[in-house]
């Protein structure tokens, strides 16, 4: 059976305390609109979590973009996922590929911290992609293959793993792949779930991330195994991201 799509914000490093108005519209949007066939995400910053999360709107979950791999100890300025649950997160993003750049993340780490996030009874969203060099090198499904194998845990199930592909290129960039590479890499991913744990493999949801906006949703999100999107920049603004999930309203 076909998963549940998720459309999952991404604020990265933006918002603040005034952005809960955008949170607001985007509630109202979703209860007064027609229902969408979808979950709605919003993953803010860590210092917006708690407040998003005690004010969230009917609908609409709350994440976190990252965690540390242990509960607690000295880790100066790093966050647990038993905080983020503690603070009202259900979703945590890891190894998405800022992090993965800016911070040398590599694919065994991000599996210890989706382990960190099942642990907690929350669910993780496993970030892959190539990068545009990889791509030009034709080795676009080795790379996100060898990170889903390297990053998805071995106690993922469909209910608490989410993979997100998002090729580096067309992060912030307004470039996406054509709807066929989409669908190319994500039958790919799907095969490779289906493979390491049969039949549970085709609940997995397994989202499409970079440039999506309004105008190019309906399309991508019609691609073969798309099943929900991770977005960035147009998630910072309620009547975008509505745009967006209006690609599952009937
Ligand atoms: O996590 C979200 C992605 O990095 C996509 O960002 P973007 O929609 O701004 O391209």
């Amino acid at each position: 059976m076909k998963p549940t799509a998720l459309v999952a914000g991404n604020w990265k490093m933006n918002g603040l305390a005034s952005s809960q108005a955008e949170l607001e519209a985007l509630g109202n949007y979703l209860s007064d609109g027609s229902a969408a066939d979808c979950d709605v995400l919003i993953c803010p910053p860590f210092t917006l979590i708690a407040a998003f999360a005690s004010n969230a709107p009917t609908g609409v979950a709350i994440g976190a973009q990252d965690c540390h791999t242990n509960k607690s100890g000295a880790h100066t300025g790093d966050i647990s996922a038993e905080m983020l649950s503690d603070a009202g997160a259900s979703y945590v993003i890891v190894g998405h590929s800022e992090r993965r750049a800016d911070h040398g993340e590599s694919s065994a780490l991000v599996r210890d911290k989706a382990n960190a996030v099942l642990a907690e009874g929350l669910k993780a969203i496993v970030c892959v992609g190539e990068t545009e060099a990889e791509r030009d090198a034709g080795k676009t499904l080795d790379v996100v293959l060898g990170q889903v194998a390297q990053s998805v845990p071995a106690g993922s199930i469909p209910e608490n793993t989410v993979v997100a592909y998002e090729p580096v290129w067309a992060i912030g960039t307004g470039r996406t792949p054509t709807v066929a590479d989409v669908a190319e890499v994500h039958t790919a991913i799907r095969g490779a779930l289906v493979e390491r744990f049969g039949d549970a493999g085709n609940g997995f949801r397994i989202l499409y991330g970079g440039s999506v906006k309004p105008s190019n949703a309906a399309e991508l999100m019609a691609a073969d195994n798309v099943n929900g999107a991770l977005v960035g920049g147009a998630s910072l603004k309620a009547s975008d991201f509505n745009g967006i999930i209006d690609a599952y309203r009937n």
